[in-house]
Order: structure tokens, then sequence, then C-alpha cells
């Protein structure tokens, strides 16, 4: 996909989203490309909203064919886009001088000022897990992991000494730690009112050694004074990453830090069964970026059997995010039409990729998704 193309004629009546849409590296495009197709269909399906996609370049190949990895006129516009679509970026073998990875995604993170990254474990009916336990009652439960400060605000500013010694530094700030406990005890909220969650939240901290994260804490607290309709509990990570194997359905929702949040949900995507499954959120309080929360995946690229599904249910939670935004309540039926779909495909498991034990092609799978969306479709 090149330059700006409208998926359909838009009708009088119906609003027009500006999506930015970033392909990536390694199995990015293979798994962008499908996606790009149903949303053009969804839309298509729909008499009150459309797309006009925007390829723009960026990462790790951008990086080793041009000298950057996030060109200015990518990031302006995204900004200007109404939300940001993003596959994965990254490829082990490309570095900086300092030995560290190309990522675009945390820059855009950082400019946009995305700090809630929202990143939802969910095992769907029929659905295998790891986790013998998991059969004996649903896991459902979202991880929302701060994605501006904590450790990531030493990204790039990291300092080796005399080649003896490294360090990094830790921030968290009054200012973002406020406005993520207030965007998780107002989605602690949504859960509850639509029936999906018990109305808890867990901040998941190291309080018990590192001052940063008694300060997470005690405005962990102070906010849940404030929303006095949700429980709220502490757990130190440690014991919080044993009782997501050992007893998930105690959680709803988790809020914690960036690092504990980048290693908690590859951890959740492993009690879903796959990384292939796993989608995010990344939002701000004026843009948002979903993307899976998996990477390029080097070791399949090219062979079109990525599981596309991760991929697909971020762009169902954008459908989710701009309808909410816009009062589009099409929108937000049309997205979970769009999990539904996802949901049988993943039950009835005739269809499924090789990380889900499937002989599937990506588009295949893709396919399987639209034909129940056709089948479930709101329209
Ligand atoms: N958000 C991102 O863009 C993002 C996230 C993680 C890693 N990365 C980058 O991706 C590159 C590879 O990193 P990695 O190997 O540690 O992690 P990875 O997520 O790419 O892969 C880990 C494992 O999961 C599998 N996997 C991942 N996505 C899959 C999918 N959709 N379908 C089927 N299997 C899938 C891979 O085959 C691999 O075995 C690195 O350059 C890393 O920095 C980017
Ligand atoms: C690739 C990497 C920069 C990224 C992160 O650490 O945020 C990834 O692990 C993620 O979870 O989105």
């Amino acid at each position: 996909m090149t330059g700006k193309g409208a998926q359909k004629r838009p009708t009088s009546n119906e609003k027009t989203f500006e999506i930015a849409v970033f392909d990536g590296d390694g199995i990015g495009p293979e798994i962008m490309r499908p996606t790009l197709d149903i949303l053009g269909e969804v839309a298509g399906s729909s008499g009150t909203f459309g797309f006009e996609f925007q390829s723009l370049p960026a990462g790790a190949g951008h990086y080793r064919d041009h000298g950057i990895a996030l060109p200015q006129s990518s990031l302006d516009a995204a900004r200007e886009a109404d939300a940001i679509l993003l596959s994965a970026m990254g490829l082990p073998d490309i570095r900086y001088p300092d030995g560290t990875e190309i990522a675009p995604q945390i820059e855009l993170r950082f400019a946009l000022e995305l700090f809630a990254g929202v990143r939802p474990v969910y095992l769907r009916p029929g659905q295998g897990s790891p986790l013998r336990i998991a059969d004996k009652g649903g896991v459902d439960f979202v991880i929302i992991r701060e994605s501006t400060e904590g450790l990531f605000a030493s990204h790039g500013k990291g300092e080796v000494i005399r080649d003896e010694e490294a360090r990094e530094t830790m921030v968290i700030t009054r200012g973002v730690s406020e406005k993520l406990f207030d965007f998780t005890f107002a989605l602690a909220r949504q859960r509850k009112e639509s029936g999906k969650g018990p109305g808890r939240v867990h901040c998941v901290d190291k309080a018990n050694v590192f001052q940063a994260f008694a300060f997470f804490r005690k405005i962990f607290l102070e906010r849940a004074e404030l929303n006095p309709d949700i429980e709220a509990q502490c757990a130190y990570v440690d014991a919080a990453a044993l009782w997501m194997v050992q007893r998930p359905q105690m959680f709803d929702v988790i809020v914690t830090e960036n690092m504990f949040g980048d290693i908690l949900s590859d951890l959740g995507a492993g009690i879903m069964g796959s990384l292939g499954l796993a989608p995010s959120a990344d939002i701000g309080s004026e843009h948002a970026v979903f993307q899976p929360c998996h990477g390029t995946a080097p070791d399949i690229a090219g062979r079109n059997i990525a599981n596309p599904l991760a991929m697909i249910l971020s762009a169902a939670m954008m459908l989710d995010w701009l309808g909410r935004e816009h009062g589009l309540e099409e929108m937000v039926t049309a997205a979970d039409a769009l999990n539904e779909a996802v949901t049988t495909v993943l039950s009835s498991g005739e269809c499924l990729t090789p990380d889900l034990g499937g002989s599937a092609t990506t588009g295949e799978v893709a396919e399987a998704v639209l034909a129940a969306y056709r089948n479930g479709s709101p329209a």
C-alpha cells in the first residue's frame, strides 16, 4: 500500500477517519495487509464511518536504508491522524551504535504522550491455554502498562562508565501517575458496568524496595480514595507474576510501571497460548496507537504463517476507541462483532496458524475472521 487510499466513496452522513499506518518490519506487513482489508470491509458495511489509510515509513529497515528510524514527516502525519495502526518494528541485527535496537514505537509513545498501554488478557470459550487451571474458570483481565516513563524514561539516556559500570534511571511523576490511575479506575468502572469484571484494580509495583514504587503506590492509594466504587488492591510484582499463573481469575484490571507491564503482558500472552493473540492500545489524552504486543518475529517472517489475530484484535480496539471518542455507537458495535468473529474462529479451532497448533496461513485465518464477521455482522 502506498500513499492515501480511500476504501470506498464516503456517503454524505459518513465520518471518514484518517488512519496512519506503520507496516513495520518482519511479519509486520504480512499481518497489516489483511487487517486493513478487514477494516475496509467493516467500514464498507457501515453507513456511518469510513477510513482513509496513510502508509508511513519507519522502522529498522527504514533506518538501515535511510539512516533514520522515524522520519519527522511520519511523526507529523501520525500526530495529524485520527488514530494510528502499527504492526511491529525492530530487527535484532539492526542496531544503533550504542548497541540498542531501533524502536520507533517507544518514540511515538513519548512524543504523543501515550501514557496508558492497554493490554487485555482474555481466554475465549473453547480456546486452549498452557494453564490447566484456566479451564476451571474464564481468564479475563486487562494490564494497564504505563508507557511514557518508569524505567523506559531512561531510553537513549543510559550511560556506560569506563566499560565498568552501566546506569539507567527510573522516573515516576505525579502528573503522569495521576492520569494513569484515573484512566485505570475509569476502565475498571466501564468493565464493571458492562458485566466484564467485578470493579477491582491491582496496583503492581515493588514498593517494598524502591522509593519510586512507594511513591507510585502512594499516588495510587490517593486516587483510589476518589474512586470508592472500585476495589483497590496492591501487589508486589513478583507475587503478581505467580498469581497470574496460579490464580489469574483474581485479576480484573492491573496497573503497573512500564518495564513491569512490558514483561507481565508477555506473560499474559503466554497464558493465552501465543503472542499472536495479544492485542494492545497505547492511549493518551489526544492520540492513540493500536498494535499487537508481539514483535516482528524474524524467525517466521516471509512465510505467510504469522498469526494475524493480535493485529486484527488491535484494530478492533481502534474501532472501539474511535467509536467511544466520537460517539459513534455503530463503531463500538462493529468492534464487538469483530471480537466475536475472532472468538468464533478460535473456538472452532479449524483454522489456526502454527503457533496455535494449526497449519493455516495468515491469509486463511484473516479470511476465516472475515467470513465469521459477515455471518454475525451487526449491519
Ligand atoms: N511492539 C513491537 O514492535 C515489538 C515488540 C517486541 C519485540 N519487537 C522487536 O521484534 C524483534 C523480535 O523480537 P522477539 O523475537 O524477542 O519477539 P517476537 O514477539 O517478535 O517473537 C517472539 C516469539 O513469538 C513468535 N511470534 C510473535 N508474533 C507472532 C505472531 N503474530 N504469530 C506467530 N508467532 C509469533 C515468534 O515467532 C517468536 O517465536 C526484535 O527486533 C524486537 O526488538 C518489537
Ligand atoms: C520492542 C519493544 C521496544 C517494545 C517495548 O518494550 O515496549 C515491546 O516489547 C512491546 O511490548 O511493545
